[in-house]
């Protein structure tokens, strides 16, 4: 994997981004953001990307937040991509399977035969049990946990603390709400609030 990176996003999100790539002992080369307001995130410049010239041989990481941005932003740019960045103390079984520009931050849990699509957010303390499905621009946000076999459709956001217990469906571009309890399956592009979860 590259020693090098850079990061997409001057943001937050890309403040713990870089923290992962710090701990990795590997070096974040530019920040990019299109806000040309933003000159600094933590210790490190940010730049426009178009006056910055990317090397096309160091990739990028796509540090935002927001699920269909990241999309759009990640399919609109010929960067590339790099390969998933697992925080040290997170713990991932080394019979799932993480596809490129995914992050996985400090403390989450990834278990046997779980399989994370591109450009996903697993946050801080989130639990993917065992045969999970997550498709790509996914974001489990912190501590929400998916019980076994769970799956979960492109760009949905799983909110902050909820919980969805095996064998749930999840459905495209969907919101559950923070702290929810998911106990039935959820159909594309919806909101599901509560416990147990409603529709809103
Ligand atoms: C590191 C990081 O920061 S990662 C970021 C993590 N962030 C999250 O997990 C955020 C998750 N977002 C939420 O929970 C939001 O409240 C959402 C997306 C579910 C709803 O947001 P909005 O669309 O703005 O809805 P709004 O605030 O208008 O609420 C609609 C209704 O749902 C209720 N509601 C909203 N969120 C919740 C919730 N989490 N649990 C229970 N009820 C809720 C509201 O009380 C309201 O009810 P009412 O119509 O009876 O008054």
């Amino acid at each position: 994997m590259s020693q090098q990176l850079y990061v997409y996003g001057a943001s937050g999100h890309g403040k713990v981004v870089i923290e992962i790539i710090e701990a990795l002992g590997k070096k974040v080369v530019t920040i990019f953001d299109d806000d040309e307001s933003i000159s600094q995130l933590l210790e490190y410049p940010v730049l426009p990307k178009d006056k910055a010239h990317p090397d096309k041989n160091i990739p990028v990481l796509f540090a935002i937040g927001n699920n269909e941005t990241r999309k759009n932003l990640a399919e609109s740019n010929g960067f590339l991509v790099t390969e998933p960045l697992i925080h040290p103390s997170a713990i991932v079984s080394p019979r799932a399977t993480l596809k490129s520009g995914t992050v996985v931050m400090p403390g989450a849990i990834i278990n046997s035969q779980a399989e994370v699509g591109h450009h996903c957010i697993i946050n801080s303390g989130a639990v993917v049990e065992h045969d999970c499905l997550l498709s790509d621009y996914v974001h489990i946000s912190p501590n929400a946990a998916l019980a076994g076999d769970v799956k979960v459709g492109e760009g949905t956001q799983i909110g902050i603390g909820a919980q969805v217990i095996q064998g749930i469906n999840i459905g495209k571009w969907c919101t559950i709400g923070a702290g929810a309890v998911i106990i039935k399956d959820v159909p594309d592009g919806v909101t599901v609030v509560g416990n147990p979860g409603r529709e809103v």
